[in-house]
């Protein structure tokens, strides 16, 4: 199967947001170079055709039973019991993606992986790379099959092109899908207006196809969408889980929790959540929302069985997140770049809990026309508390760690009220893994141990909210 897909056409994307639809080997990896591609739509279709045909054949299946979660009580439409097997991740070649396949993989989950491999070409567009090396998609599903026997569909395309989603849906038939397929950096959307449309596309109208697709092909299908806790902003009262009961002039209403997201990737998350709620109230679609805070972390169970499975880690001030970017800072020798007073208070958890996270709201699914939303953190951090941790990790390993306050390229609170609800997942089994001594110790030694592919020159932000303009950075932030 790998190697079919591997003479595939992958979609690369282009400014003008239409896929490129040559070889991804032939594909220019500048920016603004992708938009005279020729879309060769019918013998992309055609070779796409053959390959799914091709695939279904292949593909082996591994129906068993679902190890963890409470059996749901919940039905299809036809009134049977709804037990979802076959797993469609969409994004699966990413951070979250690839653990959370690997890890349903495990679990006795029938998985698909539907990726347009895009998150490799904007490393190749900015100069960037993971600290870790990370293989081929091919090669991370063929070693999979090899190290347990269980296999995972591929089906490389663009869910933005409603052609190839309707197909892959109807092909694969999933019972849920996971859709982590989005441009999920705040920086990328503020680089510049190229990239903040090209986020609010991407992200909007390819959560609007799958819902679409599900309302078409597959109406029991559940859908569990990764959104952001970035949503809610930091207002000054208790941030709860999606809803908000109000009491206005005498009368009470429990209400969607209101949103104040602060970058134009956070926005596009808080328009899918938009749509998605109407679908659910209109079409009768299941949903869960899961406002997932920043993720730490790069080893799970699967992706620690072999180094082809190694899964990504972004240090660089585009895609790197906080706690991660620390420990890589850490690692070579790089003050910490607290911005602004780092008094900035998100919720963070573990990519261990992410994929536990993901696993139980599988198992435990939306009603149909439920619009479900969990607050997906275990902790709250301030960015000075992590900077702190990760100086004394680093101390205990012999590094000078310092820190420096760097002006804030953002827009955004730093000194502020925090305080959200987060035990639905709790409530529905989730055994969280604390930010511990240990972990940040094996961050860090992680961190060393690659540190020799680290670019410095990645590291220090260069992308502004102020400055964000029309014109197209072609050159890294
Ligand atoms: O070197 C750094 C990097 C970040 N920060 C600060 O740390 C906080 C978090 O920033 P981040 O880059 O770690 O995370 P963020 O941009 O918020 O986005 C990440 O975390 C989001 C969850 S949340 O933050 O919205 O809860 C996810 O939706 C995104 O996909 C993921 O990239 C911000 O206040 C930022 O200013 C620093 O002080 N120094």
């Amino acid at each position: 199967m790998a190697q079919l897909l591997s003479s595939s056409c992958s979609l690369a994307f282009s400014s003008t947001n239409k896929p490129c639809l040559k070889p991804f080997n032939q594909c220019s990896t500048s920016f603004s170079n992708t938009v005279g591609c020729d879309n060769s739509r019918t013998t992309f279709r055609r070779l796409y055709l053959r390959e799914q045909k091709q695939m279904k054949r292949f593909a082996v299946v591994n129906a068993s039973t679902v190890s963890t979660g409470q059996e749901a009580p919940v039905q299809t439409s036809s009134g049977d019991p709804f037990k979802p097997k076959r797993v469609m991740v969409i994004g699966g070649d990413g951070y979250c993606g690839w653990a959370t396949a690997l890890h349903l993989s495990n679990k006795g989950y029938e998985v698909a992986i539907v990726d347009n491999l895009v998150r490799r070409l904007f490393d190749h567009q900015l100069g960037l790379d993971s600290l870790t090396p990370i293989s081929s998609i091919q090669d991370r599903i063929q070693c999979w099959k090899s190290l347990t026997g269980k296999s995972i569909e591929l089906y490389i395309g663009d869910i933005c092109e409603f052609e190839f989603l309707s197909e892959t849906f109807k092909s694969y038939e999933p019972d849920a899908v996971v859709h982590f397929g989005e441009q999920r950096s705040a920086p990328f959307s503020m680089i510049d207006r190229s990239r903040a449309v090209y986020t609010q596309q991407n992200n909007v109208i390819g959560t609007l196809n799958v819902l679409f697709a599900i309302k078409e092909y597959r109406e029991d299908c559940h859908l569990v969408k990764l959104g952001t806790m970035g949503e809610y902003g930091t207002p000054n009262i208790d941030i709860e889980e999606g809803y908000i009961t109000i009491t206005h002039n005498g009368r009470t209403d429990t209400l969607p929790y209101p949103k104040q997201a602060s970058s134009f990737y956070h926005l596009s998350k808080v328009h899918d959540s938009h749509n998605i709620a109407f679908t659910c109230k209109a079409w009768g679609i299941r949903a869960t929302d899961l406002n997932q805070g920043v993720v730490y972390g790069v080893r799970t169970d699967e992706t620690a069985m072999h180094e082809v499975l190694c899964n990504r880690f972004d240090y660089d001030a585009i895609f790197g997140t906080a706690l991660n970017r620390f420990c890589v800072q850490a690692a070579v020798g790089h003050p910490l770049t607290v911005y602004g007073k780092g008094g900035q208070t998100r919720g963070f958890l573990d990519i261990r809990d992410t994929v536990q996270c993901i696993e139980l709201a599988i198992a435990n699914p939306a009603n149909p026309g439920e619009f479900r939303v969990f607050n997906q953190f275990t902790e709250q951090f301030q960015v000075n508390e992590l900077a702190n941790l990760v100086t004394k990790a680093g101390e205990k390993l012999g590094l000078d760690v310092k820190t420096i306050s760097v002006p804030n390229p953002r827009v955004e609170l730093e000194e502020h009220y925090y305080n959200c609800k987060n035990t639905k997942l709790v409530d529905l089994g989730l055994r969280p893994h604390f930010l511990s001594d240990s972990l940040i110790d094996s961050l860090l030694n992680f961190a060393v141990q690659y540190k020799d592919r680290v670019d410095t020159k990645q590291i220090m932000p260069g992308v502004s909210w102020r400055k964000v303009g029309v014109k197209t950075k072609t050159v890294s932030s």
